[in-house]
C-alpha cells in the first residue's frame, strides 16, 4: 500500500523563483491539502510571477534571502544558467539546518555542494503535472541528507504525483524524459488535432478528442498491459488504424520520439558541464 504524503506541522517551503515549475509544485501540495499556502513562500523579480504566487495565498517575499531564512526547505527554481549565482549570493543565509532542494536541469550536486558549501542537498527531477497531482518525479541525494530529509521531499512529491529515487548519473536521461516529455505529448496532442482538422472535423471536436483519447490511453497502462499489446487490441487486420501506424513507421515516429529524448538527454548533458 502506497505511504501518505505527510508533512511537519509548520514546516515552511521557499521557493526561490516564482516561475512555471514552482507554481506545478506549489498548487500541487496546496491542492493536495499537504501544506498550505501560508507556509509556503516565494521571491521572484517578475511582478507577474509576484501577483500571480499572491494570487493563490502564498507569502511572496522581497528577496531571495528572506525566503532562505524564513523557510526550513529550499526549492531552487530558477533556469540553471543562474544557480551559480543565485546560490553564491545566498550563500550567507544557508546553514544545515536548511534542507535545499534542487530542481534544475543539468545543474549536478557536487556542483551545488562546492556553490552551497554543504551537502545537506536534494536533487529532484519534477515535471508539469505536478500541477494536477499526476507529476513524475526522481530524486537523488546529497552527502549530507538524512533519511528523514529523504522522506520530507518524497512526500512533497508524492502529493503531487509518483516519485522515484535513482542514481545521479540517469538525471540527464530523466529530464529528457519526464522532465521534457508532456512538452512531446502535447505537441503529439496539437498535432493529433491538427489531424482531425485535417480530415474535416471541427477544432474544437478534434482537440477534445485528441486530449481525451491520450488521457484514456495513458490510463490503459494501469490494467498492466504492455503498450505493445495495447496497440494490437485496437489494429484489426485490414483495419483503419494498421492503415495509420504505417503512416507513423513511413514518419519514423518511434525513432523521432526516441531521438528527441537521446537530444534532450544531451542538452541536460552540456548544461552540467558548462
Ligand atoms: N518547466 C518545466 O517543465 C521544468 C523545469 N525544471 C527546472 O525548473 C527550473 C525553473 O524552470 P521554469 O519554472 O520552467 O522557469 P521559469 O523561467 O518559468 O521560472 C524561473 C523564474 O525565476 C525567476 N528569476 C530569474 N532570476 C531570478 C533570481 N535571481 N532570483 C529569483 N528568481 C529569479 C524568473 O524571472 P524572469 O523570467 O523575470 O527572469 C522566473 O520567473 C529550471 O531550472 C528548470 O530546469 C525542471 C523540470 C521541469
Ligand atoms: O526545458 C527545460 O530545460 C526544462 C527542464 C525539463 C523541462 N523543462
Amino acid at each position: 500500500m502506497a505511504v501518505e504524503a505527510t508533512w511537519p506541522e509548520g514546516l515552511k517551503l521557499g521557493f526561490i523563483g516564482a516561475g512555471r515549475m514552482a507554481e506545478s509544485i506549489s498548487k500541487g501540495v496546496i491542492n493536495s491539502g499537504l501544506i498550505s499556502p501560508s507556509n509556503i513562500r516565494t521571491a521572484d523579480p517578475s511582478s507577474d510571477r509576484r501577483d500571480a504566487f499572491t494570487s493563490f495565498g502564498v507569502t511572496v517575499l522581497e528577496s531571495n534571502s528572506q525566503v532562505v531564512d524564513s523557510s526550513d526547505v529550499v526549492v531552487l527554481a530558477v533556469k540553471p544558467q543562474i544557480v551559480k549565482r543565485v546560490v553564491m549570493d545566498l550563500k550567507p543565509h544557508l546553514s544545515k539546518d536548511k534542507l535545499l532542494v534542487s530542481i534544475a536541469a543539468g545543474i549536478r550536486l557536487k556542483d551545488l555542494q562546492d556553490w552551497a558549501g554543504y551537502g545537506r542537498l536534494i536533487r529532484v527531477m519534477p515535471n508539469t503535472p505536478a500541477l494536477i497531482g499526476e507529476g513524475a518525479s526522481v530524486m537523488c541525494l546529497g552527502e549530507m541528507a538524512t533519511k528523514e530529509d529523504q522522506e520530507l521531499v518524497a512526500s512533497l512529491f508524492k502529493a503531487v504525483g509518483k516519485i522515484w529515487t535513482a542514481d545521479e548519473k540517469y538525471f540527464d536521461a530523466i529530464t529528457g524524459l519526464s522532465g521534457s516529455g508532456p512538452a512531446y505529448v502535447y505537441v503529439a496532442i496539437e498535432a493529433l488535432a491538427d489531424g482531425g482538422v485535417a480530415a474535416g472535423l471541427p477544432r474544437d471536436l478534434a482537440l477534445g478528442l485528441a486530449s481525451q483519447t491520450v488521457l484514456g490511453a495513458a490510463g490503459m497502462l494501469n490494467t498492466g498491459r504492455h503498450p505493445g499489446q495495447l496497440k494490437d487490441d485496437v489494429t484489426s487486420p485490414g483495419g483503419t488504424t494498421i492503415a495509420g501506424i504505417r503512416e507513423l513507421e513511413r514518419g519514423a515516429f518511434r525513432g523521432t520520439l526516441m531521438n528527441a529524448v537521446v537530444a534532450a538527454t544531451e542538452r541536460s548533458r552540456e548544461l552540467s558541464e558548462s
